[in-house]
């Protein structure tokens, strides 16, 4: 049994916006499942009718087994825990206010309200923060507090919407930590969306592509990698700019293979040596800074299937579940 299972569900906003095409997808229980996409690929939107928020307009949610309607939703959205981009703690009231409001909006008795408290603050490291208003504290930890409070009710699925958005690289650390204890120590089933690949590197088991409210894939880390092969050249320019304008030329002689990133621009599965490639360069009159073979990101794989929606032909269909 899944935590999550959609069959081919589609959103329409009231505008006529479709932000939802067919989306299908399964998600493990106890795995962090991580879904990528650029600004308005319609990751918000699934998390708001995956957390029953919000209604699908066709299609169907399963949670643990048990479709979600009118009759059963109350039920699933108890074992729902949402922390979206917005912070909902109290920040006029302390920490230990708002866990204790928590409880009784989901009935949680007093006695267990307590000891579930003091239980995720000790796991946590959140002593420090409990018994002051939570406006005093930074960005990063009313996040962290934020997440606290959605663990009172014990969700069997927490949605975490950019947990690290803003954040300095300190408190993302801590924001990882936290999500990975979630994951080993509750067994919480972790559904996350991010725009920070090393982020999904870092935390994923499973990692899911959108674009434009559609799946691009949906599949393992490893086997995300395994479809940019192993190996690619890498181009690296003086500038940003240098790259930006060689990138036509490359696209026209090597197609599909080549992705542009900052400064550099990298081909995948290279059929010659570096000998090769260094001779075209010079034959067209390329002036680069650098030029290697590297292992492939999911950076790669990301920029590549955003940017050709995956159709590299058949070659690729054994590790991949497109839906387009
Ligand atoms: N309430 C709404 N009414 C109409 N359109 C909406 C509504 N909410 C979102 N949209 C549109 O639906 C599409 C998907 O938006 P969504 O917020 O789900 O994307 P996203 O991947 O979460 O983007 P971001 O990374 O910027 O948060 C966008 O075109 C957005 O403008």
């Amino acid at each position: 049994m899944y935590a999550i299972e959609t069959d081919q569900i589609s959103k329409t906003y009231a505008s006529g916006l479709v932000a939802l095409k067919d989306v299908t997808i399964q998600v493990k229980q106890g795995e962090v499942f991580c879904l990528l996409g650029q600004n308005g690929a319609g990751k918000s939107t699934l998390i708001n009718i995956l957390s029953t928020f919000f209604k699908a307009t066709t299609g169907t949610v399963k949670l643990f087994g048990t479709p979600l309607t009118d009759q059963t939703i109350m039920a699933l959205r108890s074992q729902v825990g949402t922390v979206s981009q917005q912070i909902s703690v109290d920040t006029h009231l302390s920490l230990k206010e708002n866990m204790l409001f928590q409880a009784a909006l989901y009935d949680i008795p007093k006695e267990k309200a307590g000891q579930q408290l003091t239980e995720l603050i000790d796991r946590f490291n959140l002593t420090d923060y409990l018994n002051y208003p939570v406006v005093s504290f930074s960005g990063g930890i009313k996040r962290r507090l934020d997440i606290a409070l959605a663990l009172m009710s014990s969700p069997k699925v927490l949605f975490l919407d950019e947990p690290t958005v803003g954040m300095d690289v300190q408190s993302r650390q801590a924001m990882w930590q936290m999500i990975q204890q979630i994951k080993s120590e509750l067994m919480t089933t972790i559904f996350l969306t991010t725009h920070y690949l090393e982020e999904a590197e870092q935390l994923s088991d499973t990692i899911c592509i959108m674009k434009d409210g559609r799946i691009i894939t949906q599949d393992s880390q490893s086997n995300l990698k395994g479809y940019v092969s192993d190996q690619l050249i890498e181009f690296t320019f003086p500038t940003p700019t240098r790259a930006i304008n060689s990138f036509e030329h490359f696209k026209q002689h090597f197609g599909k293979k080549v992705t542009l990133n900052a400064r550099t621009i990298r081909l995948s599965k290279p059929e010659r040596d570096l000998d090769y490639y260094l001779n075209w360069l010079l034959q067209e009159a390329i002036e680069v800074s650098g030029i290697n073979r590297v292992s492939s990101t999911l950076e790669d794989v990301f920029l590549r299937l955003i940017t050709e929606e995956g159709a590299e032909g058949d070659e690729n269909q054994g590790h991949f579940k497109t839906d387009h």
